[in-house]
């Protein structure tokens, strides 16, 4: 039976995989937050590792404040680069295949298409330059490993774009919302659901791929989205911006092309309207 350790599994990747779980009756889980496991602690890992016998590891470990990396650059890079090292070295000795997490911001948004799997990266904030050197330690030290670029990701649990609205909106204050990037938001309980696919389907595939929803839309047709969906865009005060200030740059056009996902590991993609309607439906979103 293949055994699949989570790790940071407090954060809202790990909760929808923990929710998704459910729908994978034959794959045995083992979720760890980070107060059980810490991934930058390389001798806790080993100990665990050598203590479960695990075939699989999905990691969902990562300093992801994008703001708050640009002044904590050194913290940024030791979860998401050198802690991820230490991931891929202790899967590696224990033949385990490694899924791993990577975004959109490793691009720096000048393209005007869809981002490929073998398009140059160039991050333009700290963020997703730590992510890309833990990418890059995985495919140097990694044989047996995927690493999923996704974007934009929300749910119903954790800190993200969707709650934020909603929690403006809940409280009747202005919203000023930038029209200055493209990309696609994603719904993080399908990444979670594409992921154990794969994990089910035994792939051997491995390598970089991209997986979000699909279509694409900027932060403000996000939030005018999610205010119409749920019936508030009338009584709120929703305003365009083209200068909405930041620490952190971000890439101006950051949608990923998904073709590669869909032909070799069979991925069904979900248009990002629709599925953010699926998690308004379904799931209490506690504020
Ligand atoms: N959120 C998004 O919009 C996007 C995210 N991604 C990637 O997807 C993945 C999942 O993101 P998401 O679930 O949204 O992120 P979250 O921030 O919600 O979850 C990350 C979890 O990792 C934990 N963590 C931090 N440091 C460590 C550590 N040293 N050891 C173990 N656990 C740790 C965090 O704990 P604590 O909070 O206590 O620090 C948190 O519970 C990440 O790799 C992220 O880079 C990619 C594209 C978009
Ligand atoms: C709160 C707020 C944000 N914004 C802007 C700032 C920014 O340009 C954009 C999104 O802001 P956020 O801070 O929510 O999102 P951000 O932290 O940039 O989200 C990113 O997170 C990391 C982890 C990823 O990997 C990315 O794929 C992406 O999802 O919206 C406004 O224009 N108005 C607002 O009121």
């Amino acid at each position: 039976m293949k055994k699949i350790l989570v790790t940071g599994a407090n954060g809202q990747l790990g909760r929808c995989i923990n929710d998704a779980a459910a729908e994978f009756p034959d794959l045995e889980f083992v979720f760890v937050p980070k107060e059980k496991l810490d991934i930058q602690e390389a001798n806790s890992l080993k100990d665990f590792f050598r203590k479960n016998h695990f075939s699989h590891c999905i990691n969902t470990a990562a300093y992801t404040n994008v703001e708050k990396a640009e002044s904590e650059s050194d913290k940024a890079f030791a979860i998401n680069s050198e802690a991820v090292k230490n991931l891929a070295e202790t899967c590696k000795e224990n033949d385990v295949v490694l899924f791993h997490i990577s975004t959109d911001y490793v691009f720096d948004g000048t393209k005007k298409s869809p981002y490929l799997e073998t398009d140059l990266t160039n991050p333009i904030n700290v963020y997703g330059a730590s992510k890309l050197k833990g990418e890059n330690y995985i495919q140097k030290i990694s044989n047996k490993f995927f690493i999923f670029r996704t974007s934009w990701l929300y749910s119903q649990y954790g800190h993200n774009f969707l709650k934020t609205i909603l929690k403006y909106a809940e409280e009747g204050k202005p919203l000023t919302i930038t029209t200055e990037q493209t990309g696609t938001p994603t719904n993080a309980n399908d990444l979670a659901r594409a992921l154990l696919q794969v994990i089910a389907q035994d792939s051997k595939d491995y390598g970089v791929y991209h997986y979000s929803n699909s279509g694409e839309t900027t932060w403000f047709g996000f939030a005018e989205e999610i205010l119409r969906q749920t019936k508030k865009l009338k009584d709120t005060n929703l305003a365009k911006t083209n200068h909405y200030r930041t620490f952190a740059a971000r890439p101006e056009y950051s949608v990923l092309d998904n073709t590669k996902a869909q032909n070799k590991l069979k991925l069904k993609y979900i248009d990002w309207r629709e599925s953010l309607q699926s998690v308004l439906e379904k799931t209490v979103i506690n504020l």
